[in-house]
This record gives C-alpha cells, structure tokens and sequence, in this order.
C-alpha cells in the first residue's frame, strides 16, 4: 500500500532520507523547505518526488512526517502542528541530534492524539545542505528512537520498518540516556574541536606562521569545527546541562594532564598515550562511526598537471572518489595529495592503481 511521506527540512540528513525512502516504490515522498532554493534544488534533484508549497495542506494526508531542521526549528514546527489537522494514525518523527526537549514538547502532541517518536541517525558529516545528500548516508550506522512511554509498540515497530530503507541500525533509548550518549561522543567533542582553533586563530594574532603548519593531525581532529554554526548553535543550547558535565570532566581529564606533566616520569607519559591509544583502536568501525572517510596520501611532485595525471588513473579504472585535497607541509618539495573514498575497497583499488600505473609514493591513513 503506498505512503505519504513529508519531509520537512532538506539539507543533508532531510535530502538523505528523503532519497533512502524512495528506494521503496510504494513511498510517495513530499518536501518542504524554508529556503525555496533548496526546495526547488531538491525537486531538480530527485530527493523528492514533490516540492509541497504548504506543508500544513501536504501533511493532511501524511502517513509519515519527518523533521530534519535545526533542533530549535523542529521545536517551532512541533508547536505549530498541534492545529494542524493530521490522520489519526500518522506518526510524526525527526532527525535531531538532541532529544530531552524534543520529547517534553511530545507530550504534548501526544495529548493531542498526535503519536511523535523521537529519531537520531548517528551518521553526517560537517557538510550541510542538499548537495550533500545520499541515500547510503546512514547505511550500518546506529539509528537511535526515543518514543514516550505512551507510545503503541506498533507505531514504534511500523517507524522501524520504514526506517529500514536507511539501512541504519535501529536501537530504542530513553530521551535522557542519548542526551547523556551523545554529549559524550558529538557534542561536547564539537566543543573541544571548536575550542581547539580558537586557540590556533589567537595563536595566529602573534605568529602567523604557525597556522600554515596545520597538517594533517590538526586538521582530522578539527574537522568537526567546519559544521553548521546554526545547527550547533541550537544543539548546544538544548543540551547545555550534559555539555556542561563533559566539560567539568574535561577540566578534571587536563589538571591530570597537567600534573602528568609536571609530576610524572616518562612512563607515566607514555601510558597517558598508549592507553588512549588503545581504547581509540579498539573503538568499533563501522557502527556508530559517524563520518568515515577512506583517504590515501599520495606523495605528488609539484608540477602543473600531476593532479590530472592521478584522477585520470582512477577514472579510467571507474574509481570513484569523494573528496581531493592538497596538504602542503614542505614548501618547495612535494605536497601531499589527500584523496578520500566512499569505501576500503575503493580505497585498496586506488592504492594498487597507483603502484601499479606511477612512481609515486603513498600510504594509507
Ligand atoms: N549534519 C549532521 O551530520 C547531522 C545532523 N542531524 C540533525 O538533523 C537535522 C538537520 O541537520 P542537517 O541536515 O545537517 O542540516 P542542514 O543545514 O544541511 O539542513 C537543514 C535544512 O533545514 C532548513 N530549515 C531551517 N530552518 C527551517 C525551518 N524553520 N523550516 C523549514 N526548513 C528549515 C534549511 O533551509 C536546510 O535546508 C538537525 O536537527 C541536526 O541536529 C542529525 C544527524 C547528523
Ligand atoms: O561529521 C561528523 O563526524 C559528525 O559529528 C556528524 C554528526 C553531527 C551531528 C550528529 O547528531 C550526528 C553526527
């Protein structure tokens, strides 16, 4: 039997589901957006079949509406829906990275007779956008739900089944606990990130030199600092009390740091290393691994035409990449050519291309 679906909100967690659910040819799927020009890239596009000018007419008829905006917007749409005339049996969801608030303002849907289940897919990037949307973005990441106490088991399982098209991994947590979970992991990390350039950006006030040697380590462990300002923006303010905790371990974690330094041996120096170390190698790959990239260096001589040189290999043996960059940490010599794929394999098949088909040297990250 076919389903409405309206997604509201179409950068790239929007778009991405969008486009995962019409993997099924029985889902109709509507969006909306408040910029009319992602509304109308996403119709050009294919992420949706129909740009909905009024989301309120659309979702009349919904079987499923999802919410893919900032969080702070999602709470705004929650408000406005309480008047909206819906099915009885819709269900309601959103993608949002915070969920204690999300799910107060549930209650009072469901009081309604509005059934509203929580979601969190834990996959994105630090990219936004429409242009950034596809369908295999949340494939074997976790996909958490946080449905109210209240909510029928068979709404819950009929959202799981449709979320199934994610090719996510679906787990059931209390709103508290993924607040908890996530600041952990996301949240309070996109602080440190964050911080971590503001302390390079003053750096930068006295000697700007230093900035140019920010080379590969600096830049993994930044990443992060490049998201949606708006979008952190909101989570920060809607789970301040849990970022505020990490912060206080944060604060505990560098005086031992600093005593380590001041107080320590060698050993105790290399054991604050090796144990990170360790748990950071044991940490699962592929589940809950929010943004992996595949890269391989590539030692390239500065000439015009080696960057040609190399993608006109990988095009020739169809492999696909995701992203180029050039890191040039030694002026004058060679500059590191960083290319990204969506898998290993592709990753493995670029590596034996270039040995097979250059004399330059690589290695893989
Ligand atoms: N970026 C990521 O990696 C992840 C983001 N999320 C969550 O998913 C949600 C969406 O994030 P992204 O897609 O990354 O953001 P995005 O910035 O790529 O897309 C958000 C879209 O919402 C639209 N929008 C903003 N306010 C709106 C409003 N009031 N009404 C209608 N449309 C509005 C924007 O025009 C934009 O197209 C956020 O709640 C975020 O916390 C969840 C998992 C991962
Ligand atoms: O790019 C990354 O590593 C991210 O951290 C992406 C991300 C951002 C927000 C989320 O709620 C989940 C995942």
């Amino acid at each position: 039997m076919s389903k409405k679906i309206v997604v509201i909100g179409l950068g790239l967690i929007g778009g991405s589901i969008a486009l995962a659910l019409q993997r099924s040819p029985e889902n109709r799927v509507f969006g909306y957006d408040a910029s009319a020009n992602t509304l109308q890239s996403a119709k050009v596009l294919g992420v949706i079949h129909e740009a909905a000018q009024d989301p309120e007419i659309e979702a009349k008829d919904a079987d499923v509406l999802i919410f893919a905006t900032p969080v702070n917007a999602t709470l705004e749409w929650m408000k406005k829906i309480q008047a909206w005339q819906l099915r009885e049996d819709v269900i309601v969801t959103d993608t949002g990275s915070t969920k204690q608030m999300i799910m107060d303002e549930a209650e009072l849907l469901q009081a309604r007779g509005i059934t509203f289940i929580g979601g969190h897919p834990m996959a994105g990037s630090h990219k936004s956008g429409v242009m950034a949307a596809k369908p295999i973005l949340f494939e074997n990441a976790y996909y958490m739900l946080t449905p109210l106490a209240s909510t029928s088991k068979e709404q819950v399982k009929n959202l799981e089944n449709l979320l199934k098209l994610t090719s996510a991994k679906i787990v059931v947590v209390p709103a508290e606990e993924h607040d908890h979970m996530t600041s952990v992991v996301s949240h309070f990390p996109h602080v440190v990130a964050a911080s971590l350039v503001h302390q390079l950006s003053k750096e930068n006030e006295t000697n700007g030199f230093t900035r140019r040697l920010a080379a590969g380590g600096f830049r993994d462990i930044t990443r992060i600092a490049s998201s949606n300002p708006t979008m952190w923006q909101d989570i920060t303010v809607q789970n301040k009390e849990q970022i505020q905790q990490q912060l206080s371990k944060w604060q505990q974690e560098m005086s031992r740091v600093q005593s380590i330094l001041t107080e320590g041996t060698d050993d105790d120096i290399f054991r604050f290393f090796s144990e990170a170390k360790s748990f950071r190698d044991d940490l699962p790959v592929s589940s809950g691994a929010i943004f992996t990239t595949y890269d391989l260096y590539i030692d390239v001589p500065d000439y015009p035409g080696s960057i040609a040189e190399i993608t006109g290999y990988f095009a020739e043996e169809k492999i696909s990449i995701t992203n180029i960059r050039i890191v040039e940490t030694r002026e004058d010599v060679f500059g590191i050519l960083v290319v990204s794929f969506q898998t290993n394999g592709d990753r493995q098949r670029a590596a034996e291309c270039i040995r097979s088909r250059s004399p330059y040297e690589f290695y893989i990250s």
